[in-house]
């Protein structure tokens, strides 16, 4: 496949495009804790098998955590987050991202780091509110995930980009509550495409693989390059 696309030397940076950045090291421990805590406290709310009277007092003790909670955002929608990865290697995403955000108590959250054979790699386990399908995780996370890895690997290669087509095989069924292996990497580029291919797997096998077209975002100076 011909490799005309441009990697860059160095990502891009957010600031350029006139969004905020804010370094993961920045976040207070407090907030990243209390996000650790709601997601736990997901998982429990789904699966839990307390009384009338335990449903009632937790309730209102979520309902008084949220009151405290509102009020301005403390980041608008749009900040991104810049993670330092493993090798000092820089990522940038939202701060919000639903499959990686850092504050986002709905992302499971994913961490990709690089792979001694290329590409990305991340182990993740998800629990019962990721269910699809009986004991198992649901196709469209399923995708959520794919798609975040193939992003992060064009990232991570210094062409980030948005997808511009995704397609998913799922080949085995994907069990809750287990290690699930992801890696991804760019298998070529073609002017301003990345084609990427990204898998999961369970104990060894996949169980559900990807591939995308990711256009990369013109740098500020060359729009229409
Ligand atoms: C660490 C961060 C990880 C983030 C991971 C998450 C990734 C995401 O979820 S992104 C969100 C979902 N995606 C989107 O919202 C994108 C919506 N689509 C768009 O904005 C536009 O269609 C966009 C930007 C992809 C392409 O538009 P534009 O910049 O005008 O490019 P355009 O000139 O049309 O096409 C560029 C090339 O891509 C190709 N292309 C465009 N669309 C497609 C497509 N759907 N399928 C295949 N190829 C395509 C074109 O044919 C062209 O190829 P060539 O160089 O051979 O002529």
């Amino acid at each position: 496949m011909t490799v005309d696309a441009k990697p860059v030397a160095e990502l891009p940076d957010p600031r350029d495009y006139g969004l905020a950045v804010v370094g993961e090291e920045e976040l207070p421990a407090e907030l990243t804790s209390l996000v650790a805590e709601v997601r736990s406290l997901v998982d429990a709310v789904a699966h839990t098998r307390a009384g009338d009277e335990e449903l009632s007092a937790a309730r209102a003790s979520v309902a008084e955590a949220a009151a405290r909670l509102r009020g301005g955002p403390r980041h608008e929608i749009g900040t991104m987050v810049r993670h330092i990865r493993d090798g000092g290697r820089v990522e940038y995403g939202t701060l919000t991202n639903l499959v990686a955000g850092p504050t986002n108590a709905a992302a499971p959250p994913l961490r990709l780091d690089t792979a001694p054979e290329g590409g990305l790699r991340a182990q993740v386990r998800l629990n019962g509110t990721y269910q699809g399908p009986p004991g198992l995780v649901h196709g469209g996370w399923l995708a959520a995930l794919l798609d975040q890895a193939l992003g992060a690997a064009a990232g991570a290669e210094g062409m980030p980009g948005l997808t511009a087509h995704l397609d998913v095989d799922y080949r085995r069924p994907t069990p809750l509550n287990t290690p699930l292996e992801i890696t991804s990497r760019v298998t070529g580029t073609e002017r301003r495409k990345v084609f990427v291919a990204a898998e999961i797997r369970h104990g060894g096998e996949v169980t559900a693989e990807g591939t995308a077209v990711m256009v990369r975002i013109d740098l500020p100076g060359e729009e229409g390059a």
